[in-house]
């Protein structure tokens, strides 16, 4: 191929798309309710694509790229591009969305974290008979569509190798490389044909531990596309880490260009760079907070002592940062004044290649060291274990929910008229606690043994506890895609965190009232109140966790006071802030660990202590799980067809795999719930099970709630007889 023409000097990996108002989120769900055409949601995507083009020229940033747009996720369209479409979704009516969501007879495809961030992707399924063809149809169109206005863009394309490590059978997929490369070769030729200047080939995977065959699979990968006859130039993109023995790897293939994380990476192999074009990411595209000139111009000038051309860049996609700060006029303007959203980062790329990059070497960063925190010991289990079966004289068995119950669409606008000023807030306090009677009432007469108050008066199990801590600021349109059309507003963490006053007290205490059965109060566990939010970046990460799990350990005491038995303290993100790096895991487990047994170890030995995980592979981490040290966890476990229970024979305390998969309408059947529940009799003995859903019950509706419980109560009922003869 010819030499492709010199890098502009700014760019950004990749943008938000679900739209400054969501105009994605509602232009998708109009669609899924059969209110729209694919027509209008083919129109709708269009004009945020055309917009954000617009937008990022307007900004002056040089290099545009496209592709970046995805109806519902990047990773499900390489699929589809590739052809990788498993055949059962092949007859259905919209085989995208059947892939993504099911349909009333297909399971949609599994979807998991996108590497250390809260977005999730749809997991590929790559087998022997997977039929590789390529359909560059949507990269083209959008080539085109920018084209049509006048702008150049560089398409963006997941990576081959990342395509195989993410899918199903991770690494063992790549005995597939050569027919997917085929694919991007066809890909790359298309392109060139299209005359475009430049593609950029996200490896993301790249950051993390790879083994000899990976490596290998790297090499082969971007030699092969590398010498390809007819292609554009070729940026390959790692975000989310450091290179490491990746870098040397891919630096000696003929891709001309690599966008590296200046952010999360260091400057140390940088040298491995030279005589190619490197996408420095300076500016990060996973916080919330202005870049450091200094350190910014730094690690510019360090990468310009080697590299053949620097180009400014982000260190990731901005698709997980809300739009613009601009659209935040209730923020403190001392707090906005540091913040930049994914607009004002555009604006410091651009910036910054402007700039000239001299100046002062910046101060080495001054990072306290983290101080020590005691965990705090509680009681011995079986002392506890003791004392709590007196305290709540429960039956084998007892059955549970996860903590939320269906949010009405009523309950959600009259906290909207709350913030608009339009209803008064004890009127509100009013609907929440009709609520909590309504949950109540129905988890007595459907037969639970632990009973939950519903947390209606959370519109987010994070934000709600950010809401009521000094320290965190909640934005008004700060959105960021979660996966699908599903958006959260994670809070911004600015300051030192503390617990103003008690901030669920009166909601348990409202529901404990109301029956004779045990209440279990309900928390967000400090490791994920920080994993969904925007962390302040001055202190060291557990600092910052263990300040709010001294908040939670004060609203712990204060449920105790308030008589309630039970207090589950949710860990959902535990594994999200897992390091990428083995070396780096234990140290983050050893902490977190720390942190959550200081939120738990005040409570009284009889004080039953839940937590819960909603993931299936919590295998991974079951030792860190153990060492949270509550007397009960519940976890995913029938959405992925128990595959936990292999896993938990050592479990020591009491568990409860979930026998009903929340994420679906469907209603499971009292046999199905029977079978699970003798599969995890098989794997724990019958004094440690807990009977409970996969997660909680918020998106469902009371009818497919009370059916699915009434199926639950029944199948355990038959199981304690079972037992009681045995
Ligand atoms: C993502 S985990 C959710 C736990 C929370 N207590 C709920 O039931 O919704
Ligand atoms: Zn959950």
């Amino acid at each position: 191929m010819s030499t492709p023409p010199a890098f502009p000097a700014s760019t950004v990996l990749g943008y938000p798309r679900i739209g400054p108002r969501r105009e994605l989120k509602r232009a998708l769900e109009a669609y899924w309710d059969g209110r729209s055409t694919r027509e209008e949601l083919d129109r709708a995507g269009a004009e945020l694509r055309e917009r954000t083009w617009l937008r990022l020229a307007e900004l002056g940033l040089e290099a545009l790229p496209s592709n970046t747009f995805s109806l519902y996720d990047h990773v499900l369209d390489t699929a589809v591009m590739l052809g990788a479409v498993p055949k059962r979704y092949l007859d259905a009516e919209d085989p995208y969305f059947a892939m993504a969501r099911g349909t009333d007879g297909l399971a949609p495809l599994r979807m998991t974290k996108w590497f250390d961030t809260n977005y999730h992707y749809i997991v590929p399924e790559v087998g022997p008979d997977t039929a590789f063809a390529l359909d560059a149809a949507k990269p083209l169109g959008e080539v085109r569509q920018a084209r049509a206005l006048g702008l150049e863009t560089r398409p963006v394309v997941l990576g081959p190798v990342t395509f195989l490590l993410l899918s199903e059978r991770g690494a063992a997929a790549l005995d597939r490389l050569g027919d997917v490369l085929a694919c991007y070769e066809r890909l790359l030729a298309e392109l060139a044909a299209e005359g475009v200047a430049w593609a950029q080939l996200d490896e993301p995977a790249l950051v993390t531990d790879l083994g000899p065959a990976e490596l290998a699979a790297v090499r082969e990968a971007y030699e092969r596309l590398g010498g390809a006859a007819e292609r554009p130039g070729l940026l390959v993109a790692a975000p989310y880490g450091d290179l490491g023995e990746a870098l040397p790897v891919l630096a000696a293939t003929p891709v001309e260009a690599i966008g590296v994380d200046l952010v999360r990476g260091g400057l140390d192999g940088v040298a491995a760079l030279a005589g190619k074009t490197v996408v420095a990411g300076v500016v990060s595209g996973r916080d919330v907070w202005r870049t450091e000139p200094e350190r910014a111009a730094h690690a510019l000038r360090t990468v310009r002592a080697h590299a053949a051309h620097v180009v400014v860049g982000t260190s990731c996609s901005l698709l997980h940062v809300p739009y613009d700060v601009a659209a935040e006029p209730d923020l403190d303007p001392a707090l906005r004044a540091r913040l930049a959203f994914a607009e004002q980062k555009v604006a410091e790329v651009v910036e910054l290649a402007r700039s000239s990059w001299d100046g002062p070497e910046p101060a080495a960063a001054s990072v306290p060291l983290a101080a020590p925190v005691p965990a705090g010991e509680r009681a011995p289990y079986a002392v506890r274990a003791a004392a709590q079966a007196e305290r709540l004289g429960l039956p084998p068995l007892p059955v549970t929910t996860i903590g939320s119950f269906p949010q009405t669409g009523e309950l959600r606008a009259a906290r909207a008229a709350v913030a608009a000023g339009t209803l008064p807030e004890r009127e509100y306090d009013r609907l929440v606690e009709a609520e909590i009677e309504r949950a109540v009432r129905a988890q007595e007469r459907l037969g639970l043994d632990v009973l939950v108050h519903g947390e209606p008066e959370r519109n987010d199990m994070v934000q709600y506890f950010a809401e009521h801590l000094d320290g965190f600021a909640v934005t008004r349109d700060g959105w960021v895609q979660s996966y699908g059309s599903r958006c959260t507003r994670p809070p911004i963490l600015h300051g030192d965190v503390s617990r103003p006053g008690p901030i669920t007290v009166r909601w348990a205490r409202h529901a404990q009232s109301l029956t004779d059965r045990p209440v279990k109060g309900m928390l967000t566990g400090p490791v994920t109140i920080v994993a969904w939010s925007f962390v302040r970046d001055d202190l060291p990460l557990r600092d910052v966790v263990f300040q709010v799990a001294e908040a939670i350990r004060e609203e712990v005491s204060d449920l105790e006071a308030a008589g309630v038995p039970v207090i589950q303290v949710d860990e959902p993100a535990l594994r999200e802030l897992l390091p990428l790096r083995r070396a780096a895991q234990a140290d983050y487990l050893e902490w977190s660990v720390a942190a959550y047994r200081r939120a738990t170890s005040g409570a009284d030995t009889a004080t039953q202590i839940h937590t819960h995980l909603c993931y299936s592979d919590a295998d991974q981490i079951l030792a860190a799980i153990d060492g949270l040290d509550a007397d009960v966890t519940t976890v995913e476990s029938a959405r992925s067809g128990g595959r936990i229970l292999g896993a938990v024979g050592g479990f020591g305390r009491g568990l409860g795999p979930g026998v009903y998969d929340i994420h679906s309408p469907r209603v499971p059947g009292g046999e199905e719930v029977e079978r699970l529940l003798r599969e995890a009799l098989k794997a724990l003995p019958a004094g440690r099970l807990w009977v409970n859903p996969d997660c909680g019950l918020k998106t469902r509706t009371y009818e497919q709630v009370e059916a699915a419980l009434t199926n639950v109560v029944a199948a355990t009922r038959r199981l304690r007889e079972e037992l009681a003869l045995s």
